[in-house]
């Protein structure tokens, strides 16, 4: 049997409305390059990633195809597909993209296309994790004290040694993922993330240590950090 191979589908087909600016978040530069493309880049320098699918609203694929898949060169791009209007229908759209490419056993890589700091190390845990047959979840600790809310009234505090926060590379066997998606929408279930989904399969989630600087880019301050975060790397252009 041949070794399984390892895709990156990368939902970026949200509005971006908490960054309130007059574009989509995603084509914000950062250090001099739209965010998007910073982390569609990480996937095409990996020699682990096989190829990519790229998920973006559907009037917008002309203009992402010339000012980012092209313009960067980011060859492994293997087709750009329509989003949903939540992000569950756009990965949705992205894994349907992917039936005649990948086997059962491949892995897929779901990465938020607004987080651009991950790493080859990352990727690697990922596929190994995910190529045991469990779903591989990047998550940090919480720093601070959560608090379930009702009507503006605090209904408990979660022991915060149990809470993590769910980023993303979420990692899985296409076969499995693909299914725990479609029993999803047989079950009209949306959830904010990936694993949520496969956990509601009675399949394991296991986690693995990310980094705090694995932030998603959401509202403005985001972007400042995150300004923050590549130049003290050292990283602008290209
Ligand atoms: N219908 C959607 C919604 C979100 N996403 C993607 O999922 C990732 C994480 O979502 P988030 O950062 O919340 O982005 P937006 O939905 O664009 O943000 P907002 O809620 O502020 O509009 C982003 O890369 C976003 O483009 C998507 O592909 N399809
Ligand atoms: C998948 C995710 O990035 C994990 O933290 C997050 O749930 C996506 O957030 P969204 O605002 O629902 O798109």
């Amino acid at each position: 049997m041949s070794k399984p191979r390892a895709f990156a589908l990368i939902p970026a087909a949200g509005m971006g409305k908490r960054m309130g600016a007059s574009m989509n978040k995603q084509y914000l530069q950062l250090g001099g390059k739209p965010i998007v493309a910073r982390t569609l880049q990480v996937f095409q320098d990996s020699p682990l990633i096989s190829g990519i699918i790229l998920v973006i609203p559907e009037d917008e694929i002309p203009y992402c195809r010339r000012e980012v898949v092209e313009k960067y060169q980011l060859t492994k791009v293997l087709d750009v597909v329509p989003g949903g209007s939540e992000r569950q229908h756009s990965v949705m759209n992205g894994l349907r993209a992917l039936q005649n490419l990948a086997a059962a056993e491949d892995i897929i890589l779901i990465h938020d296309g607004v987080r651009p700091f991950i790493d080859e190390g990352i990727l690697q845990q990922s596929i190994d994790l995910a190529g045991s047959g469990v779903g591989a979840l990047v998550a940090v600790q919480s720093k601070d004290t959560i608090k379930v809310v009702r009507d503006g009234v605090v209904i408990s505090t979660p022991e915060r040694s149990t809470l993590w926060q769910a980023q993303t590379p979420q990692s899985f066997r296409y076969g499995q993922i693909l299914q725990a998606h479609q029993q999803a929408v047989q079950d009209n279930f949306v959830g904010t993330d990936d694993c949520s989904l496969f956990e509601r399969s009675n399949e394991p989630v296991k986690i693995i240590t990310g980094s705090y600087r694995n932030i998603k880019i959401t509202t403005p301050e985001d972007l400042v950090l995150a300004e923050a975060f590549l130049s003290q790397q050292g990283g602008g252009q290209p």
